[in-house]
């Protein structure tokens, strides 16, 4: 047994809006280094899940939004910029926004090309495609640079390929992480553990080693064929599942 203190713990709490419960009776541990696939139904609680999380991690914690949360008449440079703000003064950050400062303009550009964002960094965001934003986004909150990720469907615009190498970059630089996604498969492949909700509960919470495609599709109301999304067969037929890209939970 580990002696190392989880970074964060549910202990039957109940998680929601105000007085609108949307979980209940949550009993949930995540230790360090986990990498752990957050999974459900639309309107299961993934969000609602993943903003209790970062109140507890607070600054341990980059965040990557759902709706990327980024500002389209600024540069792809000034949005990724926005993840360390509250580190510089005032003044700081508003010269950095005439005239960018070296330093982190090479930071920046440096993220950039492992992102794929080579030759956008003075394209204003609003102009980028959406998975063009959605690494913007990612971008920003590796600036951010925590010791964990939480990820609000940070690869759901993203093509098979590229999810599959934002995973492994989020998971290279991160020391354990809570990511929801739609993709099953990514969640058996690149994750230690998966927590999967419904119907306003936590019903799974187990190594995706001993889980199943038909484990995790269940988790969706009217599971079956229907329910896997295009991505996962897409998935599939990159990523059978009898020669993973990585052992199970590795990358
Ligand atoms: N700010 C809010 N105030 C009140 N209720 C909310 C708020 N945000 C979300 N809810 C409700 O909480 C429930 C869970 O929403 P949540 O966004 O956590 O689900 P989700 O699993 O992330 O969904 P999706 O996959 O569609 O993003 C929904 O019924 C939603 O209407």
């Amino acid at each position: 047994m580990s002696h190392v203190p989880p970074l964060a713990v549910f202990d039957g709490e109940n998680l929601g809006h105000g007085d609108h419960v949307v979980l209940s009776e949550v009993h949930l541990t995540f230790h360090p280094g986990e990498r752990i696939a957050l999974l459900g139904a639309s309107g299961a609680g993934k969000s609602t899940l993943l903003s209790a999380l970062r109140q507890r991690l607070g600054k341990q914690a980059a965040w990557c939004p759902q709706h990327h949360g980024l500002v389209p008449e600024l540069a792809t440079y000034h949005n990724i910029y926005m993840g360390r703000l509250e580190q510089h003064s005032g003044l700081a950050n508003l010269w950095n926004l005439l005239r960018p400062l070296a330093a982190p303009w090479q930071d920046v550009a440096t993220l950039c090309q492992l992102l794929g964002l080579e030759g956008l960094m003075k394209r204003p965001v609003g102009q980028l495609s959406g998975g063009q934003r959605q690494r913007v986004a990612i971008g920003r909150a590796l600036y951010q640079q925590r010791s964990v990720f939480l990820g609000d469907e940070p690869v759901a615009s993203v093509d098979p390929h590229q999810a599959v190498e934002l995973l492994q970059v989020i998971h290279e630089r991160h020391q354990g992480c809570v990511i929801a996604l739609h993709q099953h498969r990514l969640a058996l492949t690149h994750f230690d553990r998966v927590w999967g909700l419904d119907k306003g509960r936590v019903v799974l919470d187990a190594p995706s080693s001993e889980l199943s495609l038909d484990t995790l599709d269940a988790l969706y109301p009217s599971a079956g064929v229907a329910t896997k999304t295009a991505m996962d067969i897409e998935q599939a037929a990159l990523w059978p599942q009898d020669s993973l890209p990585c052992p199970r939970g590795q990358v």
